[in-house]
């Protein structure tokens, strides 16, 4: 007799027997197409579920055990899995730096697409735990692009398609504007394992024939941004002083400038790169550019503050090399993915704002109530 190898019973997960996968997903003959999504509980893992399911996927996301759930992007649209036909997303433990995982899962789930978008993916943060952002970053992608060839040598699926999230990051210090044939020059260990993310792609691909496209994404950002990165930094520090509850922004280099795009919007070209005939690289950007400043200035602006009585300039959130100016163009996916950005920079802005100003009233209640502290924002 198999020994049954029991798996996490909080995200319904089957048990499986050891050498003989169980797909758990819906059979073959009625079935709809199926995406695996690694960094499932990130803002773009969350937007990218929302959009497969909209249009009729069953998505498999693979998640990192954490002592803390970190599911909170995606817990609205979680079902319980028992409730097997609504149950439409599914979540399963797994870890980039965990190759015998990706190549389990990949077995199990059989998807049609794959969408790595698990990173360590803060920039500042990969100068203090390098060799773990190119852990994941890079040979985490490397490792799951192992796994899609074998699974594929092995099982004859020669249909999957797989996306790698890139970053504008690896443009680094090269000029604006960026586009697909821009030399890289990264600036950080987080944007060097990009580079290196990107190139197994690209060689993935030349060599096995794996569909393998790498979207070059600019900065994409929205409400369900994390908190220290500077966009959602700053909306959160406006909707919290906008409120009472806090007084000072702490902030590095006002004048680097970034392309700020909506991340709901970007996670449709991710999808259009796996729709199309032949599997290739995108630039996807708004092709606009703002400084720190300049978000500072809409952001405190339109809530009637001044940002100059607020910032703090502190030393602490320079980093040792920094990119100065990135600004895409993004010509090839207009063209080709007949994509383009829906949402602006100011009506970015705005919704951030609204929707922290929003959430600060609600902190605000705990605080009042002595449920929580007012204490200052990183
Ligand atoms: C495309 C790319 O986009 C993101 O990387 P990022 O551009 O580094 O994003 P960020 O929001 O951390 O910094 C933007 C700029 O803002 C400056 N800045 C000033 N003061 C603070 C500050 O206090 N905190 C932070 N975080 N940045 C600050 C900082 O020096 C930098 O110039 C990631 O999603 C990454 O994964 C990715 O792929």
């Amino acid at each position: 007799m198999k020994k049954v190898v029991p798996k996490s019973e909080l995200f319904g997960s089957e048990p499986t027997e050891i050498g003989k996968a169980v797909p758990t997903c819906t059979p073959r003959e009625s079935r709809r197409k199926i995406a695996l999504i690694t960094g499932i509980t990130g803002q773009d893992g969350s937007y990218l579920t929302e959009f497969l399911l909209e249009k009729g996927y069953e998505v498999h996301g693979l998640i990192r055990r954490s002592s803390n759930f970190n599911t909170q992007r995606i817990n609205h649209i979680y079902i319980d899995p028992h409730n097997a036909n609504k149950a439409l997303m599914k979540l399963h433990y797994a870890d980039l730096t965990d190759a015998s995982s990706l190549r389990r899962w990949l077995d199990t789930i059989l998807p049609d697409e794959v969408y790595n978008l698990a990173a360590q993916s803060h920039v500042a943060v990969s100068f203090e735990i390098p060799d773990y952002t190119a852990d994941v970053v890079a040979t985490g992608a490397l490792r799951l692009l192992e796994a899609v060839r074998s699974h594929v040598s092995a099982s004859g699926r020669s249909h999957i398609k797989y996306y790698q999230a890139g970053s504008s990051e690896m443009f680094g210090s090269t000029p604006p504007p960026q586009s697909e044939a821009t030399p890289f020059h990264p600036r950080s260990p987080y944007a060097a394992s990009k580079v290196a993310a990107h190139w197994y792609t690209v060689n993935y691909r030349e060599a096995y024939g794996i569909f393998a496209c790498n979207g070059i994404l600019f900065n994409h950002e929205s409400p369900r941004r994390g908190e220290n990165f500077v966009t959602r930094k700053i909306t959160r520090a406006v909707g919290r002083i906008k409120i009472g509850l806090q007084s000072k922004l702490f902030l590095g280099n006002l004048q680097a400038s970034r392309d700020w795009g909506f991340a709901g919007d970007y996670v449709e070209a991710m999808w259009l790169m796996l729709q199309q005939e032949k599997a290739d690289d995108y630039v996807v950007a708004t092709e606009e550019s703002h400084t720190v400043e300049e978000f500072l200035v809409m952001a405190f602006g339109y809530v009637g503050l001044d940002w100059r009585e607020h910032v703090v300039i502190d030393k602490r959130y320079f980093r040792p090399t920094e990119v100065d100016n990135l600004k895409g163009d993004a010509s090839k996916a207009r063209e080709v993915l007949k994509w383009k950005p829906k949402v602006g920079f100011e009506e970015l802005v705005k919704m951030m704002v609204d929707e922290d100003v929003e959430l600060a009233k609600r902190e605000k209640v705990l605080v009042d109530a002595g449920y929580m502290d007012a204490h200052q924002q990183p």
